[in-house]
């Protein structure tokens, strides 16, 4: 079985002409994890991976792989292997020369690489199809492929730049179920690119946000859900209410807000001071459609849109200074108790679902 590397960044930079596309990012990737960069298009992810794997030069920083500094090593050199989005399969060559072709390459004979193939085409149940060209095959067999191609190099790490997005729905949640087993057979670090927090919550042990070329947050999947660190990660997994203003009062360690034209919030455990900028999240979850009680907070507003979502239904309300608070009830609450566009609800939530964010908008 290959060993598997830290992948130790180290103050990098991406610097394309004017364009810095990544601002000094540090992150330490475990041995052996599967670690997923996150983040909206153009936020600097692929830049970053392609750095890694050697396909882009690095501007500025260092670069570990396990105990070896590779910032100036090609692609080769590196013991990693990179799975592109497109696959990148030779349309010309059987399954076992596509497979086998990086070990052609670096002269091994022909009898080893056809047989390391075929081992590599077992491991991923792609055997019977050996003899078949790419195009004979469905996109989630070419992944197969793709995925034993990179593989018999027995890199130390694997790097994915957005694999599933070329799959249907229905397939990119069962390649997403065989990538996480795969990685847990080998045992090697996967670095894997996608701009969905679903795929990244589904698969990583760790997973770096990253926002306009910095990394606002790098935590396990639960970590980033429920504690995000700032206004963007917690906008960008969902699920929160991210409402801003400024603090009014400090009472017993409990912070209250004001919001823009809204009623006060409260949260605990910050260090503030009166009239200081704050943003905090709210789970959509938490909030129930009852009025607030002594030891719970809340606010009245009307409801702007419903809807169903079969498990849940999705509510949309606006006042306290937001048009789009949301909130999210079970399909039992919510028949037990309907309500229309245009009603007025009471909402309440407890003081533990409500989340600061850090690094403040002033
Ligand atoms: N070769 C290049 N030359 C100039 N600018 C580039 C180059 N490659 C990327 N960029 C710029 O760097 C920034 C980061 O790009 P990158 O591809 O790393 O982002 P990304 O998060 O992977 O986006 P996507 O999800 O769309 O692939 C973008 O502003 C992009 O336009």
């Amino acid at each position: 079985m290959p060993k598997a590397a830290e992948i130790d960044i180290v103050s990098v930079s991406k610097i394309y002409g004017a364009t810095t596309a990544v601002h000094a990012i540090s992150l330490k990737i475990p041995a052996g994890s599967y670690c997923c960069f996150l983040g909206p298009s153009g936020c600097g992810k692929t830049s970053t991976l392609r750095m890694i794997a050697g396909h882009e030069s690095i501007s500025s920083g260092d670069l570990r792989l396990g105990h070896v500094v590779v910032t100036d090593f090609p692609p080769a050199r590196r013991n990693t292997a990179m799975m592109f989005q497109s696959y990148a399969l030779f349309p010309h060559l059987d399954l076992v020369d596509n497979v086998a072709f990086s070990l052609k390459m670096k002269g091994v004979d022909k009898e080893t690489r056809r047989a390391k193939a075929l081992a590599m085409l077992r491991l991923m149940q792609m055997e019977a199809y050996a003899g078949r060209r790419p195009a004979q095959l469905s996109g989630g067999q070419q992944q197969r492929v793709a995925l034993a191609r990179a593989l018999i190099t027995e890199p130390e790490a694997l790097l994915l730049d957005e694999p599933l997005s070329a799959l249907d729905p229905f397939l990119k949640i069962r390649m997403r179920a065989e990538l996480k087993k795969l990685q847990k057979t080998l045992g090697i670090t996967f670095v894997h690119v996608t701009h969905s927090q679903e795929e990244a919550m589904a698969l990583a042990d760790l997973i770096v946000v990253m926002n306009d070329g910095r990394i606002e947050q790098a935590a396990a999947p639960r970590i980033v859900f429920e504690q995000p660190a700032t206004a963007f990660v917690a906008r960008f997994m969902g699920d929160h209410n991210v409402l801003s203003g400024r603090v009014s009062a400090i009472r017993d360690g409990i912070v209250e807000m004001e919001a823009a034209g809204g009623p006060r919030f409260a949260v605990r455990d910050i260090a503030q001071e009166i009239g200081a900028p704050i943003d905090i999240g709210i789970r959509t979850d938490r909030v129930r459609l009852e009025p607030a009680s002594e030891k719970t907070l809340g606010f009245q507003a009307v409801v702007s849109n419903i809807e169903y979502r079969g498990a849940s239904v999705k509510l949309t309300v606006s006042g306290a200074g937001s048009d789009d608070f949301t909130v999210i009830v079970s399909d039992a609450d919510y028949f037990n108790k309907t309500v229309s566009v245009g009603d007025a609800v009471s909402l309440s939530w407890a003081l533990e679902d409500v989340v600061p964010l850090g690094r403040l908008s002033a």
